[in-house]
């Protein structure tokens, strides 16, 4: 962690809609170059969090503070200018370029459209900064997007669904691109519902559920706070487990599989190295995926269908 300055403070948040709870005494504190992914279903408080951090709406009760400050104040508007936002599907005038689109928001946001070239180039759009936006792809869009959300050199980015529609390629640059904001010291609220791919670049994930905090941790506090084990996959030819390992396997079209817990994870390995006639050996660990439907389901109890209304 590059400092331990708190770029975001949210004590006690709770956020009342017409009576229907969206937040519920949410603490969350976040510290200057970190990367934080915001995930839970539909409806679990996501949106509900970035408006709040962005001052776009008011906590019913609790304290919001970023960059030390109310960010709902009218004195907010230097606060502002530090913060980039990419809302999840993002639209815009059609009949403007993109170049002319990043040149707008540029003077909404009140800052120098010089760099404006610059950034099209950064997101792979230089080539098509000069046609119309209704030519666009979801993609370029998307990318778009992102070149808007990053004008004026934020400090803090906060971005919903932003590698929706783009293909492998474009995320994987989306990603190294976060991982150069992080360097400069950028501080990112990542929210997404697409966790495969997901798990390095962030350096701590919150899963809400129902407005609560269901978890908070790096993947490995994670790992350990949800207990899952390590699976290991042995494959070859006449394997003589020892006893303490035998009596936990099991098998499959993988051939031959150990679940053992994480604290146990070296010692098994030490032991499977060695065995005589082992062919191949792989080792799954929990992945964002398995412990977001873990804590999912220990919520509801109906993580899959959870996850798969996520999805939709
Ligand atoms: N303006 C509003 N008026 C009434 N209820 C709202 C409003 N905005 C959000 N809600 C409710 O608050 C809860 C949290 O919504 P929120 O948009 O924060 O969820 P989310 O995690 O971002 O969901 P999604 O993944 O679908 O975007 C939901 O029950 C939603 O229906």
């Amino acid at each position: 962690m590059s400092s331990a300055i708190n770029i975001v403070e949210l004590q006690q948040v709770e956020k009342k809609y017409q009576g229907v709870s969206a937040l519920n005494k949410l603490n969350l504190e976040i510290r200057e170059g970190e990367v934080l992914g915001l995930f839970g279903h539909n409806g679990a408080g996501k949106t509900t969090t970035i408006k709040l951090i962005l001052g776009l709406i008011g906590a019913t009760s609790g304290q919001v503070k970023v960059f030390g400050e109310d960010p709902t104040q009218s004195e907010a508007r230097n606060l502002r200018r530090k913060l980039g936002f990419l809302q999840e599907n993002v639209s815009f005038y059609d009949q403007l370029t993109g170049l002319e689109v990043l040149q707008y928001f540029a003077r909404l946001k009140g800052v120098s459209k010089k760099n404006c070239l610059s950034l099209l180039d950064q997101v792979g759009l230089s080539q098509a900064g000069k046609r119309r936006v209704k030519t666009y792809s979801k993609g370029m869009r998307q990318r778009l997007g992102l070149a808007q959300a990053l004008l004026g050199e934020p400090k803090l980015l906060l971005l919903d669904e932003p590698t929706v529609g783009l293909d492998p390629i474009a995320t994987q640059d989306f990603y190294r691109r976060i991982e150069q904001l992080k360097e400069q010291g950028c501080t990112v609220i990542l929210c997404s519902h697409v966790l495969p791919g997901v798990e390095k670049y962030i350096d701590r994930a919150l899963i809400l559920g129902q407005g609560n905090l269901l978890a908070e941790g790096s993947i490995n506090d994670l790992r350990h706070q949800a207990d899952l084990p390590a699976t290991f996959h042995l494959q070859g030819s006449g394997l003589a487990l020892p006893d303490s390992l035998a009596a936990k396997a099991t098998h499959d079209e993988l051939g031959t599989r150990l679940d053992v817990p994480l604290t146990e994870k070296m010692s098994a390995m030490q032991q499977l190295v060695g065995l005589q006639g082992l062919e191949n050996l792989d080792i799954h660990l929990p992945s964002l995926e398995d412990l977001y439907t873990h804590f999912i389901e220990s919520h509801t109890g109906n993580g899959v269908s959870a996850i798969q209304e996520a999805a939709q």
